[in-house]
């Protein structure tokens, strides 16, 4: 039996649960030995490497966040550690690996294959939908739900009390989470990292929709935008002369348990990294697209910063 093993590293998501309990069904089904490394590419060179069994994924499937933990390792960096990693790798002739997280993560299993032969899969997981190449990334879903969830509490208080609600939503300086977000949610503004703005020009229409009986403003913003978005809540106090608040949702955007979506784009990601390793792709990332599942090089989805899909840019409400 072969053996292969699968680890997070980066920023969890929801949707990286079902993908670990989908990894070690798959891969005894394929007649492989199934590992988990804790704590991502720090676990590698801790040795905190070991056998993993059915039993070991029973009842998480609809947990949120990861049952092996993950992790941002510097020392990975360093060709003595990506050493040490190899050693524990060989130790247990474990010589495949499945991770789940950014590109960042396959930029270092690319150099980690290259420099001492072990083969990856990477599957697409952030919450941010910033990787070049793929249009969606595990995770996404869960993330838009609980901004959903949220922002349907807030239009309750903010229709109830007449004010102005500024909502951050994360994202780094990617506007994909709050741009959705603003249209599936309704918002009557919406700022994100990619595109320029300036808020006077729309004080002039939010004056006139107050006069035709608008009673709150719900604003949608994205971290990485020039302003805090107090200042926005100030602006709406201010200049609109409207009561406002802030309320960032920082990490609660990673949590909850995984959406159907991400359940299942858990199992399909699983599927093909699996498949694909043993049809001999040694180092390549598995991203969704309008053609479906693709392999991709590290170079495909690495070397490019994401842009937003124009037509999705297209729906942004102007002043
Ligand atoms: N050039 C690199 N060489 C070796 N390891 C790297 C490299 N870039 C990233 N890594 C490893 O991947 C980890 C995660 O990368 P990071 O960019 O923080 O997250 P993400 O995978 O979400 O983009 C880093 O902490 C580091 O251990
Ligand atoms: O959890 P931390 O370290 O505070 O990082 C916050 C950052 O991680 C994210 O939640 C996810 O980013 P990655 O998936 O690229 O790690 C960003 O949206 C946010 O800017």
């Amino acid at each position: 039996m072969k053996n292969i093993a699968i680890l997070c590293s980066g920023g969890d998501v929801s949707g990286m649960n079902p993908a670990i309990k989908h990894f070690v069904e798959y891969a005894l089904e394929k007649e492989l030995t199934p590992y988990f490394v804790y704590d991502g590419f720090k676990g590698l060179i801790e040795n905190k490497i070991v056998k993993a069994t059915h039993k070991d994924v029973a009842g998480i499937i609809n947990r949120g966040g990861t049952i092996l933990g993950s992790a941002r390792s510097k020392k990975f960096m360093e060709k003595k550690f990506r050493e040490v990693a190899k050693k524990n790798l060989d130790a247990l002739n474990i010589d495949m690996l499945v991770v789940l997280g950014g590109d960042g993560s396959f930029r270092g299993m690319d150099i980690f294959y290259k420099e001492q032969g072990i083969k990856f899969c990477g599957i697409p997981s952030t919450i941010d939908n910033d990787i070049n190449g793929t249009e969606y990334c595990l995770g996404v879903d869960t993330a838009l739900n609980v901004i959903k969830e949220s922002i349907d509490n807030i239009r309750d208080t903010a229709a109830s009390f007449s004010r102005a609600f500024v909502i951050e939503t994360m994202g780094r300086d990617c506007g994909y989470l709050a741009l959705v977000s603003a249209l599936t949610c309704g918002a009557e503004l919406c700022l994100i990292p990619e595109v320029e703005y300036d808020l006077k020009e729309y004080e002039k229409s939010f004056k006139k929709q107050i006069k035709n009986g608008r009673r709150y403003f719900i604003a949608v913003v994205s971290e990485g935008i020039k302003e805090e978005s107090s200042e926005i809540a100030k602006w709406f106090e201010e200049k609109i002369g409207f009561e406002s608040r802030a309320t960032i949702l920082g990490h609660t955007q990673r949590g909850g348990n995984p959406t159907i979506y991400d359940r299942l784009m858990a199992y399909k990601f699983v599927n093909h990294a699996l498949d694909g390793m043993l049809e001999g792709r040694d180092e390549s990332v598995i991203c969704y697209t309008k053609k479906g599942f693709e392999y991709k090089s590290i170079d495909e989805v690495a070397n490019k910063k994401y842009q937003l899909d124009d037509k999705l840019l297209s729906y942004l409400k102007k002043f």
